[in-house]
């Protein structure tokens, strides 16, 4: 059984993750209503700190028809289980909320029908009916139950919960409980008393685990909704808890019907007629513009090509033209050291290939870089989220600062892209790469991008000067002229394959609401946390991740010296994260497809292994040669 979420809200350091969930249960005190004639809610302290216990203890009384719960078959059938017996998978899951506020008497199908219709037409396998405007603070005679023509028909078609704001599946006065009979019959599990003030119509994800009270007839139970309705996009594996979507992103399962028409059909029946046809050859620009709203950025300025460390080298080298051309007295280019190692490789590359004096200057920490950029520098390259810590930089302040103090702004959008909102736009940054492997789950290797601010475009020297950049490229000129606008910023022919697929996690990502995405990231991270640092206090992890919303990416990172075995033990019970020196284990937080249980299955896994020392074993300390 999971404990109840609802306890963790105000114990200081959970931040505000709650704040993006809803919370339905009503609270449960003295004055909560229950049926009348039943048990109330009572409580007797039995043990005092405030006296001279040791400890503070109460003793309550009630009835388990508390406040929202789960009735057990057990409640109006004699052979009936009980509620801890009941399976939990029904309570946990996408659920749907259909608004029954207009319906006289009983909830009933058409609404949920309408519903439906309207919302898209997916039914999910939990309903949540909402029958009051205002939910009742006092007992109230008047709820309309469920019409067992709902549960018949819901469970026909796969339904396994039904939840209610009202006290009963029945109404008061019934005394047949023909609601609850035809829920049990259909195996339908019921839950009550549900406040779904904040709630409107629409997909969640539900989290209402009834307490595992073995013998009874009911139990209290806690429900959260946070929203949830893409993971059904992508393929994960029976069993496999994915917390490594900052590494290579889940598959989406429209990726297998694109990669057999690419290949079957475009690459099969076209041959090199696609490059027209299918449109091959303008895939780049035209996968740049359908990238180019999640990055804050306009039509022709982005292009997915070529890998990151080669964009980088693209956009660095046009940078430094454009720089020197300005000023050519500034040499400087200011990075991290701690940034993604290909990066200070690729700056170090160039600076030798130039060989006119240009040198690298690392700062150690983010707090230092105002200082590092002065008169001599030229360019400033930083990755926007810190594929370590998860350090995420305030992209438009930064990019301000560095810009008034007359240098250009790189931004390596690796750990940002469907990560986290961004604005290159507002920001009026310089150039930016990223990859579109991660959260963008193009699949490994996918092709990478580039974003040109409009006025460098058509000024800075692109150095990987191949006929796909050129102005004419069939015209099969013997001299290199550059073409106007983004396509500059292409080499050479593209792996169309691969390049094919990246449509398919773009497709995905362009029906969500990047701030969703965002405010779930940051809830799903600040409960990660929040767990592992009270049920793991005791084993020495220790967070190096930013705990200020402003300032954190999408994964979370703690240290511990034996994260490598850990981290093996983990994926080895299918909880997948990953590994980075020195003694990281990092979780990367993707929201499209990783709900609030995940999370709390992965820090059980997690406290499994620690309390057990289970990653103690020669073959998790084995190096992979990719961790
Ligand atoms: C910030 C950052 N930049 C660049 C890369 C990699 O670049 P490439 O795709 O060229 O290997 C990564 C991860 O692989 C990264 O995290
Ligand atoms: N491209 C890869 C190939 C193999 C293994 C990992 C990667 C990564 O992307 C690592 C990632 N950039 C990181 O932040 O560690």
């Amino acid at each position: 059984m999971l404990p109840r979420i609802g306890r963790h809200a105000g114990d200081g350091h959970t931040g505000d993750w709650r704040a993006r969930l809803i919370d339905i249960s009503p609270p449960i005190s003295e004055s909560t209503p229950v049926w009348p004639g039943d048990t109330a809610f009572t409580r007797a302290v039995t043990s005092d700190l405030g006296g001279s216990d040791a400890v503070t203890i109460n003793r309550i009384t009630t009835t388990p028809h508390i406040g929202a719960h789960a009735d057990a078959p057990a409640h109006t059938r004699i052979d009936g289980a009980t509620i801890g017996s009941v399976p939990l998978k029904p309570y946990l899951g996408e659920a749907l909320v259909v608004d029954m506020t207009g319906v006289d008497g009983a909830a009933c199908i058409r609404p949920v029908e309408e519903t439906v219709e309207r919302l898209g037409g997916h039914l999910p396998q939990r309903l949540i009916l909402r029958t009051y405007p205002k939910y009742p603070r006092e007992w109230d005679n008047d709820f309309p139950g469920v019409s067992p023509e709902l549960t018949h028909w819901f469970a026909d078609r796969g339904g396994v919960l039904i939840g209610i704001d009202g006290a009963s599946f029945d109404p008061m006065d019934s005394k047949t409980m023909d609601g609850h009979h035809a829920a049990s019959d259909r195996s339908v599990a019921i839950l009550e008393g549900l406040c779904l003030d904040d709630v409107d119509e629409g997909y969640y994800e539900l989290i209402a685990l009834p307490l595992k009270f073995l013998d009874l007839d009911a139990s209290p139970a806690d429900a959260v909704d946070p929203l949830r309705e893409f993971r059904r996009e992508f393929a994960i594996p029976e069993g496999v808890l994915y917390f490594d979507g900052n590494s290579l992103g889940a598959r989406p399962i429209a990726a297998q019907e694109c990669a057999a028409r690419v290949i079957g059909d475009e690459w099969g029946n076209g041959l090199v007629r696609s490059w027209n046809e299918a449109g091959w050859f303008d895939l780049p620009v035209r996968l740049g513009d359908k990238l180019a709203p999640l990055l804050g950025a306009g039509e022709g300025e982005v292009v997915v090509t070529d890998s990151t460390s080669i964009n980088l080298f693209k956009a660095l080298a046009s940078a430094l033209s454009i720089a020197a051309a300005q000023d050519p007295s500034r040499k400087v280019i200011v990075s991290e050291r701690d940034n993604f190692p290909t990066d200070l490789y690729i700056a170090e590359g160039i600076i030798s290939l130039l060989d006119q004096g240009y040198e690298l200057r690392l700062i150690d920490q983010p707090g230092d870089l105002t200082e590092a950029v002065g008169p001599d520098t030229a360019v400033v390259m930083l990755s926007h989220v810190n594929y370590r810590t998860g350090n995420l930089y305030a992209m438009t302040e930064v990019t301000a600062a560095v810009q008034e103090r007359g240098a250009l702004m790189i931004w390596d959008l690796a750990h940002s892209a469907g990560a986290v909102t961004v604005d290159l736009s507002g920001a009026d940054a310089d150039f930016a790469v990223g990859c579109t492997y991660k959260y963008l789950n193009g699949g490994p290797g996918s092709p990478a991008f580039i974003w040109v601010n409009r006025r460098h475009q058509n000024t800075g020297i692109q150095p990987l000067s191949g006929w796909w950049g050129h102005a004419r490229p069939f015209a099969m000129e013997s001299a290199y002229e550059p073409g106007a606008g983004i396509r500059r910023f292409l080499s050479g022919t593209q792996p169309i394959t691969s390049l094919s697929l990246v449509e398919c996690g773009l497709d995905i990502m362009l029906k969500a609401d990047m701030a969703d995405i965002r405010s779930k990231s940051l809830a799903l991270a600040d409960l990660f946390i929040s767990l592992v640092e009270e049920r793991c206090a005791a084993y020495g992890l220790e967070l190096i991740t930013p705990r200020e919303h402003e300032r954190r990416g999408s994964h979370v990172s703690f240290v511990h010296p034996e994260g490598y075995s850990i981290m093996k033990a983990l994926i080895a019970r299918g909880v997948i994260g990953d590994y980075r020196e020195p003694g990281v284990l990092r979780f990367g937080i993707t929201p499209l497809y990783l709900g609030y249980a995940d999370v709390w299955n992965a820090v059980d896994v997690l406290r499994g292994i620690l309390e057990n020392k289970s990653w103690d074993r020669p073959e998790f300390r084995e190096r992979d040669a990719v961790t």
